[in-house]
């Protein structure tokens, strides 16, 4: 097979209802993966912040050491069993030196973390009287881009506030990336103007496909997420999506016939 030519596959986003109950979302988040790899999902997506409400005032109480917390056993455990690729949303990440970060995870089938992301655009908005998030008080921003490797193609990786800045997109695509997955968790003000804006213009920017998954919408947390989880094909066409519940999304991935093995350059060309 040449590097060129993957097969496609099933991939599932998992529209999580998330808790302020860590260890009910683990349990959630494990048995909706189970059930999307006995429907035939071979890349599985959880939403930003999966295992804690999402809020500045939650990060340091819900933050883990990665690898050592309880958040990545649980994943590395679920896409063993689920013999799939898992794509672990994200959690609040504690390092050694104390720093908050909003972080991604990756696994193998095998259950191995592969990769981890640290979201790069940290989310502040102040909109007076409608909404005011400055993820900046407590989180520290990554500092690199994040691609990995499964058996149908290189995958690239953002986080929610991510999808806004086309560069990281763009240099997937340069890459041979075949899709862009952002777990995200965009809010009642900026979800209906341009949650699906911007996926479908970094599909089309890109021509591949463009993934998002957010946890469901909870009216009675501090943070009311858009939901709308959608998968989006490299024309800008919509392929799945739902509504704010919790619910498991499909989709067929196809790899672009783009080869980017030979012409890794364009604007050296004269
Ligand atoms: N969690 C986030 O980064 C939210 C981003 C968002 O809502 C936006 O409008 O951008």
């Amino acid at each position: 097979m040449s590097s060129s030519t993957y097969s496609s596959f099933k991939l599932a986003c998992i529209q999580l209802s998330v808790t302020s109950d860590k260890n009910a979302n683990l349990i959630n988040a494990k048995s909706k993966i189970l059930e999307a790899s006995r429907n035939g999902a071979k890349v599985i997506v959880l939403p930003e912040c999966f295992n804690s409400p999402y809020g500045t005032k939650y990060f340091s109480e819900y933050a883990e050491n990665i690898p050592q917390g309880e958040s990545v056993k649980t994943l590395s455990e679920a896409a063993k069993e689920a013999n799939a690729f898992v794509v672990g949303g994200s959690i609040p990440e504690r390092d050694s030196s104390g720093k908050l970060y909003n972080t991604c995870t990756v696994y193998d089938t095998k259950g191995n973390l592969i990769v981890k992301h640290r979201k790069v655009h940290l989310f502040d908005i102040d909109i007076p009287g409608i909404i005011k998030f400055q993820e900046s008080e407590t989180l520290s921003p990554g500092s690199s881009l994040t691609h990995f490797e499964t058996d149908y193609g290189k995958v690239g990786i953002g986080i929610c506030y991510d999808m806004r800045f086309p560069e990281m997109a763009m240099i997937a695509a340069r890459k041979g990336c075949i899709a862009m997955i952002y777990p995200g968790a965009f809010n009642l003000t900026t979800g209906p103007l341009h949650w699906e804006l911007l996926q479908r213009a970094r599909a089309l920017d890109n021509q591949f496909f463009v993934a998002t998954c957010s946890p469901a919408r909870d009216m009675t947390s501090t943070y009311h997420a858009w939901g709308h989880s959608t998968v989006t094909d490299p024309n800008g066409q919509i392929v799945a999506t739902t509504e704010h519940e919790e619910a498991i999304i499909y989709a067929d991935i196809v790899s672009s016939q783009r080869r980017f093995d030979l012409y890794p350059d364009i604007s050296a060309h004269k």
